[in-house]
């Protein structure tokens, strides 16, 4: 028989992700010091767009094969948070509006020129787990939401602070995710605590956080090398 854990001690162990989630990259450190130039936050930006796009299939391959109808109620609704239910709303809608807030046209942003190997890459890995492990280890992986909130609210008072000239209606999709990131990562922490009981499972969570991590990181890593001299 496999042995049950607490899920307190997995909470705690997923928790301490936080020391490697991407707010302590050196790149958003300067961002969240002032210090970027508007051409480095337009590459970051640019290059960001291709997490933003992506998420929607990455959570489409999690529905895809999750059995659950009651989770898959919640998990669609960050479909719909980035699509919209309209042309013109969503997520994705409102980084466009960022990024044209920030200098950028949407055709730069939508055709990709400005989008580096290693971003493509580690968010190419992150659609890729979803389609091919177990849906509650992709579950887990979404969990660095737990970290974003904090990351979002300096980023939002460092934008109004110190890159004025970044339009402020632009900052609208930082304050939606405000809300949105604890609701969805509560929600991804009551799947994984109510379905990962055995020792292996919780590791296995835990490796998946630990996988995410390191994508955010390596599209940090891969944004600082093209956008910093
Ligand atoms: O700007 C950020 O630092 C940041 C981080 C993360 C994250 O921690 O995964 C997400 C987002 N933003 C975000 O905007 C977003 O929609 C999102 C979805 C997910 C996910 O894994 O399902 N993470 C994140």
């Amino acid at each position: 028989m496999t042995a049950t854990i607490g899920t307190e001690d997995l909470v705690t162990r997923l928790r301490a992700h936080s020391r490697s989630y991407h707010d302590q990259h050196p790149f958003h450190v300067r961002m969240n010091a002032g210090t970027l130039s508007p051409e480095q936050i337009r590459g970051w930006v640019a290059n960001r767009f291709y997490y933003q796009e992506n998420i929607p299939l990455k959570d489409a391959a999690i529905l895809s094969r999750c059995p659950d109808p009651a989770v898959r109620r919640r998990w669609i609704r960050r479909i719909t948070d980035h699509d919209g239910t309209a042309p013109g709303q969503g997520g994705i809608e409102a980084w466009l509006r960022l990024g044209e807030a920030a200098g950028l046209s949407r055709e730069e942003i939508l055709d990709h020129r400005h989008l580096v190997p290693g971003v493509r890459f580690a968010v190419d890995a992150y659609v890729t787990f979803a389609r091919t492990r177990p849906w509650v280890e992709s579950v887990a992986s979404s969990l660095t939401e737990l970290f974003a909130p904090d990351l979002m609210a300096e980023r939002l008072l460092a934008f109004e602070r110190y890159y004025g000239w970044i339009e402020p209606s632009g900052l609208a999709y930082f304050r939606d995710r405000l809300h949105q990131a604890p609701r969805d990562s509560e929600h991804a922490l009551e799947v994984v605590t109510t379905h990962c009981l055995s020792e292996q499972d919780q590791s296995a969570a835990v490796d998946a956080l630990s996988f995410k991590c390191d994508v955010l990181w390596s599209m940090m890593d891969a944004i600082d090398r093209a956008f910093t001299a």
